[in-house]
């Protein structure tokens, strides 16, 4: 794995209104490496990932994508770059009306000019990527279970080829067992495809089975980068009560 960061976030502010959300975030993401960012609820992890993708202006700082500012990138540029980019948001985000083929067509339809056959075969090799059988391809969103569901936004996140993967909450609301199957096929991903990763989760679990490196927000900025074994031993008071209180032991010990 390289030490380059393929992602910097530099002295992030991000604010609603009055309300600052963050102040002063620093954020380095190693080529090659799956990344865990935790932190308690509205401690601002799903609007760090936002402001990482674009999605949120900072209010103040940069982000860096391979040393370049995200600010500074020309619209060629940063198509060029979200074209590297793999996203699944929470709730998987499929477009209803479209079957699960469909849904991984519409980023390949955008960005590439192939004949439609081609297409399609990409299409069906994404679904195999994310653990589904052909069968799912004509399904709609409606007729899938909750892990489908996650598999299929996987697949259409898989669609470009990214190099870089970004999962929020990717098991939030899957029972344990369809948790612990999708956290086996994002370390698969990670290993067999060589993906840089950057999860935001709860999930202790997914934690301890996918992530090489932990990043933990609090008071509006990240306070620890670590292994999950070296912030088990943090000083931090919310760090020790999430990696040392009876979840976050009990995930340790498994
Ligand atoms: N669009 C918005 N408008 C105003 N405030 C927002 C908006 N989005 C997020 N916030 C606020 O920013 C803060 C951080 O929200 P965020 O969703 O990033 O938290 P989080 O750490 O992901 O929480 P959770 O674990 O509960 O999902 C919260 O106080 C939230 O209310």
């Amino acid at each position: 794995m390289s030490t380059r960061p393929v992602i910097e976030v530099r002295g992030l502010v991000t604010r609603f209104g009055s309300h600052t959300v963050h102040d002063g975030v620093d954020l380095e993401v190693r080529r090659g490496e799956v990344m865990g960012i935790v932190g308690g609820s509205g401690s601002g992890k799903s609007v760090l990932l936002h402001a990482i993708l674009g999605l949120k202006k900072p209010d103040g700082g940069e982000i860096f994508y391979d040393g370049k500012a995200l600010s500074r990138m020309s619209a060629d540029e940063r198509s060029a770059l979200e074209r590297r980019w793999g996203v699944l948001f929470q709730g998987s985000a499929l477009f209803s009306s479209l079957t699960v083929k469909e849904n991984i067509l519409v980023p390949i339809r955008e960005h590439v000019s192939l004949p439609p056959a081609l297409m399609d075969e990409i299409a069906d090799l994404k679904l195999g990527l994310a653990g589904l059988g052909i069968e799912a391809a004509s399904k709609y969103p409606s007729e899938l279970s909750g892990g489908m569901k996650k598999r299929a936004g996987l697949a259409r996140a898989l669609a470009l080829d990214p190099d870089v993967l970004f999962l929020d909450e990717p098991t939030a609301g899957l029972d344990p067992i369809s948790a612990a199957a999708f956290d086996e096929l994002i370390r698969e991903l990670s290993r067999t495809l060589g993906l840089t990763i950057l999860l935001v989760t709860h999930d202790l679990d997914t934690l301890h089975a996918v992530c090489d490196r932990v990043a933990v927000i609090a008071e509006k900025r990240i306070i620890a980068v670590d292994t999950i074994a070296q912030l088990a031993n943090h000083p931090h008071p919310w760090i020790q009560s999430y990696f040392g209180g009876p979840r976050g032991r009990a995930a340790l010990r498994s």
